[in-house]
């Protein structure tokens, strides 16, 4: 007997928009379809596999590349794998990483096999509402929202109403095919985004021609075995931050031994929040403390990020 075709959910969004938050929420609210989630983190530490919780059917992490481009042949490899699976998953999920043009991802998902079996249901943009004006004109950002059915508008905690009606316009400028659902802290419902009984069968779509892809973004990870200083670690982000696109990273403190940190850097707003682990077994074998950097190409020097991030290592 045919195995059920397999519809595909894909995340996209600028670098710290809210996607593994967005993603966090879909799994969380589930309701018992297995679903499976492809990560792409594009510095070489998958951070975003170790925060995915609730992906009933395993967390696969591709890293230290895009899926849009580098990793392209993996993603389509890793899907085969998903498909292959007894019983297959319910659903896939992929979630791009913050520099990848969703058109090229869509293109693949365009071959035919592919699209008869594990059929791309809806792409999901998710867009800072908290982004300055300026953010829209990203042409990054455009590319992202050109191809989505669904956008969700993230962090509306964070702005007032006039900022919300200036992200809603300009969404619906920019896409006006589009869905718009404001999405604090990653509200966005399963049904809006993977219907359990899709009324529209999986079309085609037109991604267009391949675009040269200018690199404009490099990332740097840096790992210790030792716990940091806080106030340390503090300083050196504060003088680093306003070359970074983004950074984010787990670690223990001096000041709290035992207990691992998640540090996430996005838009210039640094936080600081307990480690709460994902679903699967708790993370072994990865560095005590690994952080990654993400910065317009030219604005990172290793040597720079090494002195900084060293100096906050505790004397033994
Ligand atoms: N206040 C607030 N913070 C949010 C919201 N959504 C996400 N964040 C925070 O924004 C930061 C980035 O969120 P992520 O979900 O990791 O963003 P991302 O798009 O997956 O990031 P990358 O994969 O690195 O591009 C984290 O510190 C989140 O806690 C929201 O709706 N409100």
């Amino acid at each position: 007997m045919a195995e059920s075709p397999v519809p595909v959910l894909l995340v996209t969004g600028f670098l710290g928009a809210g996607k593994t938050t967005v993603v966090n929420h879909i799994l969380a609210h589930a309701e018992g379809r297995r679903i499976a989630a492809v990560v792409n983190d594009f510095g070489a530490i998958n951070i975003d596999a170790e925060l995915i919780s609730g992906a009933t059917d395993g967390v696969v992490s591709l890293a230290n590349g895009c899926i849009c481009c580098t990793l392209e042949g993996d993603l389509l490899r890793t899907l085969a794998s998903l498909l292959r699976r007894k019983p297959r998953p319910e659903a896939i999920l992929i979630e791009t990483s913050g520099v990848a043009d969703p058109a090229d991802i869509v293109r693949n998902l365009m071959d035919p096999v592919i699209l008869r079996e594990a059929p791309l249901e809806t792409v999901l943009c998710v867009v800072d509402a908290a982004a300055p004006p300026r953010a829209m004109e990203d042409p990054l950002l455009r590319a992202q929202l050109r191809m989505a059915d669904v956008v969700a508008l993230s962090k509306t905690d964070l702005t007032d109403a006039a900022g919300r009606a200036r992200v809603h316009a300009a969404v619906a400028a920019l896409r006006p095919a589009a869905t718009v659902v404001e999405a604090p802290q990653g509200q966005v419902p399963l049904a809006l985004v993977l219907p359990e009984d899709p009324s529209r069968p999986p079309t085609p779509r037109d991604p267009g021609r391949r675009r040269p892809h200018a690199d404009r973004f490099e990332t740097l990870s840096w790992t210790a075995e030792a716990p940091l200083s806080l106030p340390r670690l503090q300083a050196a982000i504060g003088r680093l931050a306003p070359r970074l696109a983004r950074a984010k990273g787990v670690f223990e403190a001096v000041e709290q031994p035992g207990h691992p940190f998640l540090f996430q850097l996005t838009g210039g707003r640094a936080t600081l929040v307990p480690m709460r682990q994902g679903g699967g077994p708790p993370a072994t074998g990865l560095p005590r403390a690994r952080i990654v950097f993400i910065a317009e190409i030219g604005r990172l020097s290793s040597a720079e990020i090494g002195a900084a991030l060293d100096g906050c290592v505790a004397a033994p």
